[in-house]
């Protein structure tokens, strides 16, 4: 098996905020996060799909190809919008790296070819925090 990475970028605004508790609650456990005038990220996107060479190209997939699906499917939905109000997969849901690494995830495996399959969303939040997804 084989694992082709592509990566990519993204600039976009967030809060995190639970409506389910008070003000202060989320100032408490998200810190500034929580800035109801929202903050923002530059966001560094990995995604890495797993295939057998296709023996007329030596590709899993053309890079290309996937950075095409990258940037049609997931960075133009997210690049300079703000996740909370304007992202479809995202719109009122807690907007945690995890929450936006899942909805990339689902967002991918609707679009790749039929011998190819997804192994892993990694998202750099900031220089020192990102997760990993590698579904289920
Ligand atoms: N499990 C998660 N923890 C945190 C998330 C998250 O999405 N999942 N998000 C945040 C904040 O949104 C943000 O990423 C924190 O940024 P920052 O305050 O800059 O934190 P850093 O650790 O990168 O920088 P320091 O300056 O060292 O605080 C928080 N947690």
């Amino acid at each position: 098996m084989f694992y082709l990475t592509r990566k990519e970028q993204f600039n976009s605004a967030h809060k995190l905020y639970n409506p389910n508790w008070s003000r202060e609650k989320n100032e408490e456990v998200f810190g500034p996060c929580a800035n109801e005038n929202w903050h923002g990220h530059n966001f560094d996107l990995f995604i890495t799909v797993k295939g057998k060479p296709d023996p007329d190209t030596g590709f899993v997939m053309n890079a290309k190809d996937l950075g095409a699906i990258i940037k049609d499917k997931i960075i133009e939905k997210l690049d300079h919008k703000n996740l909370n109000l304007e992202v479809d997969f995202l719109k009122d849901k807690l907007c945690s790296v995890e929450t936006i690494a899942f909805g990339i995830w689902n967002e991918m495996e609707k679009c790749l070819p039929e011998n190819v399959q997804m192994h892993c969303v990694r998202l750099h939040e900031t220089q020192k925090i990102y997760v990993e997804y590698f579904g289920e």
